[in-house]
């Protein structure tokens, strides 16, 4: 069966992304993780999958899955490519869009410059609703890691993210730390793991060792989830600016029970068409 797909960007992450929203497709953990192989597939750190919405009042539903074919709740740079992918192919002619994810319904607006916004909803930072197995609601937690003992803060911007503070993100341990922060056992759904550089009050840089696909060029809400962390740890204010490996993306957060708004490009690469086996 042959797929119709579009490979995009946002700051590097990258997507291959499917239109469903006329038939659906049918996708398996294994289906997802050949796609996404960068040798014997397409290759990308996520799919995305185009849906109709099930609510009322919704234009669109967006599921996201891993690389390693894992279906999760939210991806940053995925919303911003997801609304320019529904603008370019016209599947709607609105540059607001309410859009249901596993996570609930995000708002992503496609502005007149080209870059896209995002509103990603309100940060969660209850252990429990993380998930983090914690009995403190401390906003710095101190974690076993291979030996040593960093601090982090667990912050869900409707996926979980725990991120620490590095003197400098060019020499941190992203691949080896990172692959034990991920499955660590007191992050029950497995977590991305975030490194940032405070550069000063409105500026860092940051890797993200992510969930699922390893370390990527950049990761949206590990940037909402790393700015979010700096102002509670009153390292930061907003809005901040994100360098990531991939490039820039600003974050902007009023605090506690605001949402984190994002805005950052999306780029479309092109178009092609796969053999699903
Ligand atoms: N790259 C994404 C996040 C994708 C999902 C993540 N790996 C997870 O498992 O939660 C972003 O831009 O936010």
């Amino acid at each position: 069966m042959k797929l119709r797909f579009t490979k995009m960007h946002g700051l590097g992450n990258d997507f291959v992304v499917i239109d469903a929203t006329r038939a659906p497709v049918e996708l398996t953990p294994e289906r997802v993780a050949a796609i996404a192989d960068r040798h014997f597939g397409v290759g990308c750190d996520q799919l995305l999958v185009v849906e109709p919405a099930s609510t009322p009042g919704v234009d669109f539903r967006y599921r996201i899955f891993n690389a390693d074919g894992g279906e999760v709740e939210q991806c940053g740079n995925g919303a911003r490519c997801f609304v320019r992918f529904v603008h370019d192919k016209q599947l709607t002619g609105k540059r607001e869009i309410r859009v249901e994810t596993r996570s609930g319904i995000i708002e992503p607006r496609l502005r007149d410059d080209g870059l896209v916004t995002v509103d990603m909803g309100v940060p969660v930072l209850k252990p429990a609703d993380v998930p983090f197995v914690s009995d403190s609601d401390a906003v710095v937690q101190p974690l076993e890691v291979g030996g040593d003992t960093v601090a982090i803060t667990a912050v869900s911007m409707g996926n979980p993210h725990a991120v620490q503070v590095v003197a400098d993100v060019d020499t941190a341990p992203v691949a080896a730390q990172g692959a034990l922060i991920e499955r660590h056992a007191r992050f029950p759904a497995r977590v991305n793991a975030g490194f940032m550089q405070v550069v000063d009050a409105r500026h860092i840089r940051l890797r993200v060792f992510e969930r699922g696909a390893g370390e990527t060029l950049a990761c949206g809400t590990g940037a909402c989830a790393a700015v979010v962390a700096g102002i509670l740890r009153g390292l930061l204010e907003s809005p901040v600016r994100v360098d990531t490996r991939g490039g820039t993306l600003e974050i902007a957060w009023a605090g506690e029970g605001s949402p984190v708004l994002m805005t950052g490009p999306a780029v479309t690469v092109f178009d092609g068409e796969l053999e699903l086996a």
